[in-house]
């Protein structure tokens, strides 16, 4: 007898687990994904496909968070899409937002998935992931961390291989501020600077939908449904999920009904489906098959501001690759002394401009995602909660004090003409906290809104399979099932985790 899955939304996960799911003739899988369905590369629009491009410019949900700032001409506005608008960018589009990210591949680590063990994931330790993340990779550096011959395809631009100048002269400034480089920032010590690995190839982003989809097309059992909005999972009397309804009305029947419309289309469907906290059900007169108050709660994401510097057009060259180096660094303090706890990045994409992308990777702020109405086609209510704890405020003016420094250092000096955000008059910490709140962004990275935790904990949605509690035949797999966020982009480890969970939905498994 066949298995019929229905994967709800085709993004980083959804994309791994039809294809992986398919591999197994005995499963039919039916894909579901909001956004249009690119078949091959060269039906895809260029800005999907060029991982040089962002494809969020046309391919986005279009939703913003509560976090809105204050219009003001003066804040970087990258990603920005209206002023003072914090945007909660999310692919929407074959791939998800794996095809319209910035394609940085790095990979959690050891130090990630002993905080998700302490959470309680004991089944979620390094040694346990270790094979996952090797098996999704293609990476040539090699050696015992890495996978040869995985789906994703991983590249660096090193000296002699496309590391631009101003590129190469950022890591010697990180070298002489007496930061570690590393040739591989996926390697065993993670705390420095070196070329970004990114799921690349040949200039084109290795999505889910390239990478793991294209080769599974052909398959009779893998059924794509491009243009289909997910409304809701319906339920037999006993609690079994047996059927998606799509908005248009569609019903599809299902054995196994998989959830991987990521952190803010997971809930959005649990709590449309009646699964969810029990006081905004009942307000939005959805009937309750399950009450759970950790869906849509916990959600974790790593704040970002844009430090923007003027630089000579000439002496920078080519803009693109934009992105090449990360330097991955300690904001120092008693909390996180020694721990990465920021990402700075330069990144080129307008002549005569430099963006220093500064990035917390261990927030320790909490935000939230709830439905307005029962209706699938409404936007849902988003805080992001972005820099709402102090000590994440703290340690992000540490880090611009340390990024500046960088900037005004030696190797740099060809390039920068000076700091034009928040620029050479904001200098003490009521200045630079002024700053951060005015121009605070995200990372892009939201996770954490159906967590995995035991059923009766404040934040439990899900087991560590990512059956979700109190249901039978429904999972979630996605990056909104992570217990805390890692210090790192989010993409690989959501990949990682929908390998590790498609393994455990084999049947007999
Ligand atoms: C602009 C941007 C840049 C980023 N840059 C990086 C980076 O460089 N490196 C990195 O590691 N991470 C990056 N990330 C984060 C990373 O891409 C995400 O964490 C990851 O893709 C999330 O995977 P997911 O499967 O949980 O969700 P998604 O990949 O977002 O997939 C969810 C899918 O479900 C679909 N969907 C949602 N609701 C419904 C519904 N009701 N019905 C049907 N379909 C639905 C969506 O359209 C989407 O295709 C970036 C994210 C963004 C948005």
């Amino acid at each position: 007898m066949t298995r019929r899955i229905v994967v709800c939304g085709g993004g980083s996960a959804g994309g791994v687990l039809a294809a992986r799911l398919s591999e197994d003739p005995a499963n039919t899988v039916t894909l579901v994904e909001a956004g249009p369905d690119y078949r091959t590369p060269e039906e895809t629009a260029p800005e999907v496909l060029d991982a040089n491009q962002f494809g969020f410019t046309t391919h986005d949900w279009g939703y913003e968070s509560a976090d809105n700032v204050a219009e003001a001409d003066s804040i970087p506005m990258f990603g920005i899409v209206e002023q003072g608008v914090v945007p909660v960018l999310r692919g929407k589009v074959i791939g998800g937002s794996s095809s319209v990210n910035g394609a940085n591949a790095l990979r959690p680590t050891a130090e990630d998935f002993a905080r998700w063990t302490g959470l309680g994931s004991d089944r979620w330790s390094w040694d346990e992931v270790l094979p996952y993340l090797k098996k999704l990779e293609d990476d040539p550096v090699g050696g015992e961390l890495h996978g040869t011959g995985g789906p994703v395809h991983i590249e660096r631009f090193t000296e002699g291989n496309g590391l631009r100048p101003v590129m190469a002269a950022f890591l010697e400034a990180c070298a002489q501020a007496g930061h570690p480089i590393h040739h591989d920032m996926n390697g065993a010590d993670r705390r420095g600077a070196g070329p970004n690995p990114f799921n690349r190839k040949d200039g084109i982003r290795q999505s889910s939908a390239i990478a793991y989809l294209g080769p599974a097309r052909d398959r009779e059992n893998l059924t794509v449904l491009g243009g289909g909005t997910v409304d809701r999972v319906e339920f037999t009397d006993d609690g079994t999920a047996r059927a998606v309804l799509l908005a248009d009305g569609t019903r599809l029947e299902a054995d196994l009904v998989i959830l991987s419309a990521g952190a803010i289309g997971s809930p959005a469907i649990l709590m449309r489906s009646g699964i969810g906290p029990r006081r905004l059900l009942e307000e939005l007169s959805i009937p309750v098959i399950q009450a759970l108050e950790g869906v849509g709660r916990n959600l974790r994401d790593h704040p970002m501001v844009y430090l923007t510097y003027a630089v000579d057009e000439e002496a920078v060259g080519e803009l693109t690759p934009p992105l090449q180096t990360v330097l991955a660094f300690s904001s120092g303090g008693a909390d996180c002394e020694g721990e990465v706890d920021l990402h700075a990045l330069p990144f080129t994409m307008e002549p005569g401009v430099m963006l220093v992308p500064l990035g917390l990777v261990r927030p320790y702020s909490l935000g939230s995602v709830e439905i307005t109405s029962p209706d699938p086609e409404a936007d849902p209510r988003i805080r992001l909660g972005l820099f709402d704890h102090p000590d994440d405020i703290r340690r992000m003016v540490a880090g611009i004090r340390q990024v500046r420094d960088i900037m005004g250092s030696a190797p740099l000096e060809k390039y920068v003409r000076g700091e034009t955000w928040p620029g050479p008059e904001a200098t003490t910490d009521a200045d630079l906290t002024r700053a951060i709140l005015q121009g605070k962004n995200t990372y892009c990275h939201a996770v954490g809104t159906c967590a995995m935790g035991a059923e009766g904990t404040p934040t439990g949605v899900v087991d560590q399979s990512g059956k979700v509690h109190g249901v039978d035949g429904l999972y979630v797999v996605d990056a909104s099932i992570m217990p805390d966020i890692p210090a790192v982009p989010t993409n690989t480890t959501v990949m990682m985790m929908a390998e590790r969970c498609g393994d455990g939905m084999r049947e007999g498994a």
